[in-house]
């Protein structure tokens, strides 16, 4: 008897190969003697197959910022029908106009369960963000809800690169290089315009997506912190070709300047047998950041846990960072040790991956999400201050749960979709109520 579609996913989310490191040239073959050598483009491609560069950057962007891969595969993406119109669902995108920024601090109970058959792209739900998708500036802010495996239908975003954060279930990726495994705890990124399918290992799945509209993240300089840590590069893992070879219709989804196209395919164009280059999908599990922080006093600023940073044309000023809050000690002296109070030209989206976050008692849910636009004010509830400021200063682990945040330069306009969701908390504004006046002249 043959396997079930969900036997299939999960023998084929067993040990997985990998390529490891971060923005350095991979290269993998499916089938020895796939690969050409000393050239990209052969007068006639080994094994009859075609050969196609993916470029990230544009063709003349510096060394070290260009990406670009070489793929050969079974038959070229050129060879495809036209692409029509189909429904946009809950994805939307810059510039987002059918509410106006609000700069009021706002916060969300996960989303609720998606009809059965929802797949990862039916059960994206774009809350907000900024910039826009045709000038290539700015990013979206997904969640997903999904209970169903894409079948015969791969998903491509010529808008930006995803950056997915599983809060939920298990995802197998199958990717036009390969495979890859991301679960909670873990992040992928696919990179723009990049086919992809994504299958469910545990029946359902829940999470978070970063659209980058802009330059594609990299990792942050480590100036005097030195040669290692943070996310270190080795710590990155990109997929070994493996491709599939479908000769029947498969639905392609691509997003494209905002809407949602769609072409059906007589073979699936996960069929890529080998390839090379530095444009690649990844995973990198979140608990191997390497945590830095104060070993004197004071709470540094969250830009230390950054783990993966999108330039923007002015240096030190990003477009988005990824940042996260991961295990640590704490061990400042005379030090207030949860998130300060603050307002911050930067907007802050963040969202928990499991447990707890060290600023927030209660109503900062896993799946959940909170924003903090540009300049409003937030920091600690009133328990985590009291309680902070009372505290026996021992060494402390914090190890209770996994948050992040999407840090971006641009205010964040949300969705006329997440202002009248449901599942919008009312009342976020209590959390900082009967903070004490403890001030005596
Ligand atoms: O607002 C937040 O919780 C995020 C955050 C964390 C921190 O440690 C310092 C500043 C900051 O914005
Ligand atoms: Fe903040």
């Amino acid at each position: 008897m043959s396997d079930t579609a969900d036997e299939q996913t999960r023998k084929a989310a067993e040990a997985l190969a990998h390529s490891a490191g971060f923005g350095n040239e991979h290269s993998s073959e499916a089938v020895p003697g796939a690969l050409p050598h000393g050239r990209n483009s052969p007068q006639r491609a080994p094994l009859g197959l075609y050969a196609e560069q993916l470029s990230g950057t544009a063709f003349t962007e510096p060394r070290h910022t260009n990406r670009r891969s070489w793929l050969y595969r079974v038959r070229p993406s050129a060879a495809h029908p036209p692409f029509t119109r189909t429904g946009n669902g809950n994805i939307s995108s810059a510039p987002f106009t059918d509410s106006v920024p609000d700069p009021n601090r706002l916060r969300w109970s996960p989303l609720p369960e998606p009809p059965e058959g929802t797949d990862f792209v039916a059960g994206l739900w774009t809350l907000g963000g900024n910039g826009d998708v045709t000038q290539r500036t700015g990013m979206a802010v997904h969640l997903y809800a999904a209970n169903a495996s894409m079948t015969d239908r791969v998903f491509s975003d010529a808008d930006g690169e995803l950056l997915i954060v599983p809060e939920r279930g298990a995802l197998l990726l199958r990717t036009e290089f390969g495979l890859l495994r991301a679960e909670p705890g873990h992040v992928a990124l696919i990179p723009r315009g990049v086919r992809f399918r994504v299958e469910l290992l545990e029946g359902t799945a829940r999470g978070y997506v970063c659209e980058n509209y802009g330059q594609p993240f990299t990792l942050p300089e480590l100036g005097p912190i030195g040669a290692n840590g943070l996310a270190n590069a080795r710590d990155f893992l990109a997929p070994v070709a493996a491709y599939e070879d479908v000769e029947r219709p498969v639905e392609v989804v691509n997003k494209f300047c905002g809407n949602l196209w769609s072409a059906t395919y007589d073979h699936s164009p996960l069929d890529v047998v080998a390839w090379h280059g530095n444009l690649v999908p990844y995973v990198y599990d979140l608990r191997r950041f390497n945590v830095i922080g104060s070993i004197s006093y004071d709470h540094p600023d969250p830009s230390v846990f950054t783990v993966l940073t999108s330039p923007s044309d002015t240096p030190g000023l990003a477009a988005v960072d990824f940042v996260v809050f991961a295990p640590r000690w704490l061990v400042g002296e005379d030090t207030f040790r949860p998130p300060y109070f603050h307002r911050n030209v930067m907007s802050e989206y963040m969202g928990l991956i499991e447990g707890a976050y060290d600023a927030k008692a209660e109503g900062f849910l896993p799946g959940g999400g909170s924003l903090h636009n540009m300049m409003s004010a937030h920091g600690p509830d009133r328990e985590t201050f009291d309680r902070a400021s009372a505290a026996e200063l021992r060494p402390q682990k914090v190890d209770d749960g996994l948050a992040f945040m999407f840090e971006t330069r641009w205010p964040v306009t949300t969705t006329e979709r997440a202002r009248t969701a449901d599942h919008l908390q009312p009342g976020y504004d209590d959390v900082w109520q009967g903070l004490e006046r403890h001030y005596r002249r």
